[in-house]
């Protein structure tokens, strides 16, 4: 079960999540949509373990592993050892597995430094997918990447068969998920149903 339950998180004075409940689809593709600063970030946080929550519970399937809005990229790092970084030994063979799953096939000795911007994201989205967790968490996955590549690339998530939660601004992205779960804020507090 993916789900949050009468979860409350607040900045000092500012209330985020105001004893919000939400159960998400264990499988699939889920879009949060919303304003910025409704609390997309902070709900993929507390779903991944990062955000403590002031009451309620969270429970999400084993090994939750989140994509980070900022890409987390390290200089001194090439493109392919961003990947065999994070594979134990007995995967290290799926570096081109991953980096062909972004369209990065052939930039394996680039350096984060000469990648294009929506090339950087894609790095850091298949570093995120090659950790292998049961629930994948992207926050906004394809900053700077051209729709028709997104496209292929949600495509390819989706057939891992590992449930995904993204937020998104981008309409085009949205429309390619399964459902949309809408947040109004601040603060969040409905409690509905994920269809
Ligand atoms: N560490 C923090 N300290 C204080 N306030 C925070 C912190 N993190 C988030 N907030 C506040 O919580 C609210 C929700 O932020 P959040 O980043 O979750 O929004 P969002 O919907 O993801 O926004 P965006 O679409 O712009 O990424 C905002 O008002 C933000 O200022």
């Amino acid at each position: 079960m993916i789900a949050v339950q009468n979860i409350t998180v607040r900045f000092e004075e500012k209330l985020v999540l105001d004893r919000f409940s939400l159960q998400f689809p264990e499988n699939g593709l889920t879009a949060l949509s919303g304003p910025s600063g409704c609390g997309k970030t902070t709900l993929l946080r507390v779903l991944a373990g990062l955000q403590r929550v002031e009451e309620g519970t969270v429970t999400v399937p084993r090994n939750p592993v989140i994509l980070f809005q900022e890409d987390r990229l390290l200089p001194w790092r090439t493109v392919g050892e961003h990947i065999s970084d994070v594979l134990p030994k007995s995967r290290r063979g799926e570096v081109s597995r991953w980096l062909e799953l972004v369209e990065l096939a052939g930039e394996e000795y680039t350096r984060p430094a000469t990648l294009s911007g929506g090339m950087g994201r894609r790095l850091a989205l298949a570093r995120a997918l090659a950790l292998g967790g049961g629930l994948l968490l992207l926050d906004e996955p394809f900053t700077g990447v051209d729709a028709p590549r997104a496209e292929r690339i949600l495509g390819r998530i989706r057939a891992l068969g590992v449930p995904v939660v993204l937020s998104s601004h981008e309409r085009a992205v949205v429309e390619l998920c399964d459902r949309v779960i809408s947040l109004e804020g601040p603060p969040l507090h409905e409690t509905s149903p994920a269809v």
